[in-house]
């Protein structure tokens, strides 16, 4: 007997829910039987690139379907709430893109309906899956640094696309700039100080190079104070080329250098490393699976698969979306204070 599939349904299918589409097609165990989006044009594509799928214009009327067991939500950030909502009171689980919401209310609200309902709530945190950032957090919990203490999580990229409908470049529908992108750094640094406990404040400072929009901050640093004096450094500059990201990590014994580049974040054929120091040796230790972003889609997938049918748990949670949020929105009130931020005054 074949055990049933996991069956999805993926609202949004712009640059992103489509490659959500993708891997939950290459995905054993998952079934994409539905997909939403706005337009009648985008519907046509999906329509064209999965036939056996259920296309909409309403994303209510793939909510009503009883085929449909988590609903992928790939939206503009502005509907991740409303959207993410309705999901649940659907009663279907859900992976949601990051950010979760655009204020730590909001995702107060999804983690209460999620519970309450008993239903799954993952957000598309998904680096935490590569296999390139999760040997560093391997490393860093088997004590290969010992204590960490420092943690730098820089990224060097092409400008933002525009997004359906220019949402990205609006800053009523983006949120702000952090929660668009440096939202994963933070997400990082939470990740690999977790020894130290949770964060404790975030000094961030920003500035912009288009003078009419000084709201939409290309170039972008925070360092991220945790107890006992260990803290992490997020950076972010938009006005660089092509896609070069870096995690170092330097603690009481060892450290650690990460790099991953390619052409653009969704590239196919990056070229990566992990080199070590015991404070004698550099090793370089080697990384077999490919990873960036599309790839750690197909691994997230498989790890909704995993949850939905065999109650397996999740890498990326509610509490972790929420918490993400958090440490942005801190960091846009330094930005716009010029003072750090303790995250008891964003935590309600
Ligand atoms: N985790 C990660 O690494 C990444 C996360 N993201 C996140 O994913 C989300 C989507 O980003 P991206 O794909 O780049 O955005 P796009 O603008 O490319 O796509 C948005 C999609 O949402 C659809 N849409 C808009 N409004 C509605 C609606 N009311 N009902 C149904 N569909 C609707 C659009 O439809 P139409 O095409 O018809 O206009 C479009 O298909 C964002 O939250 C972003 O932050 C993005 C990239 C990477
Ligand atoms: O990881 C990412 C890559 O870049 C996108 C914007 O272009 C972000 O939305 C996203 O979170």
């Amino acid at each position: 007997m074949t055990t049933p599939g996991v069956r999805f349904g993926l609202i949004g299918y712009g640059a992103w829910g489509q490659c959500h589409a993708e891997a939950i097609r290459k995905t054993d165990g998952a079934e994409l039987v539905a997909i939403a989006a706005k337009s009648e044009s985008t519907c046509a594509s999906a329509r064209e690139a999965f036939p056996e799928a259920a296309v909409s214009t309403d994303y209510r009327d793939l909510l009503a379907r009883d085929d449909v067991d988590i609903v992928d939500v790939v939206l503009p950030s502005f509907l991740h709430h409303e959207v993410a909502s309705a999901v649940l009171q659907a009663g279907k689980h859900l992976l949601l893109e990051k950010p979760m919401c655009l204020t730590v209310e909001q995702c107060d609200d999804l983690n209460r309906q999620a519970s309450a309902g008993g239903r799954l709530l993952a957000i598309g945190h998904e680096l935490r899956l590569s296999s390139l950032w999760s040997k560093v957090k391997q490393m860093i919990d088997e004590g290969f640094v010992g204590e960490p203490q420092y943690v730098l999580v820089e990224l060097s990229r092409n400008p933002y696309r525009l997004g359906a409908d220019g949402w990205r470049y609006d800053i009523d529908r983006v949120g702000n700039w952090i929660l668009e992108e440096p939202i994963h750094f933070f997400d990082f640094a939470r990740w690999y100080l977790s020894s130290a406990g949770e964060p404790v404040s975030v000094f961030a400072t920003a500035n912009s190079r288009q003078p009419n929009h000084p709201e939409l901050q290309d170039n972008f640093s925070a360092i991220v104070k945790f107890n006992g004096g260990k803290y992490a450094v997020v950076s972010q500059s938009l006005s660089m080329f092509e896609h070069h990201q870096t995690v170092k990590v330097a603690g009481t014994k060892g450290s650690l250098w990460a790099s991953w580049s390619g052409a653009m974040d969704r590239t196919l054929h990056p070229t990566f490393f992990l080199k070590t120091s015991d404070g004698e040796t550099v090793t370089d230790i080697p990384i077999e699976k490919i990873t960036g972003e599309v790839y750690e889609l197909e691994d997230e997938m498989a790890m909704l698969v995993r949850a939905v049918r065999d109650d397996k748990p999740l890498m990326t949670t509610g509490a972790d979306g929420k918490w993400s949020v958090a440490m942005c929105v801190a960091a846009q009130r330094s930005v716009e204070t010029g003072n750090p931020v303790d995250m008891s005054e964003v935590l309600p």
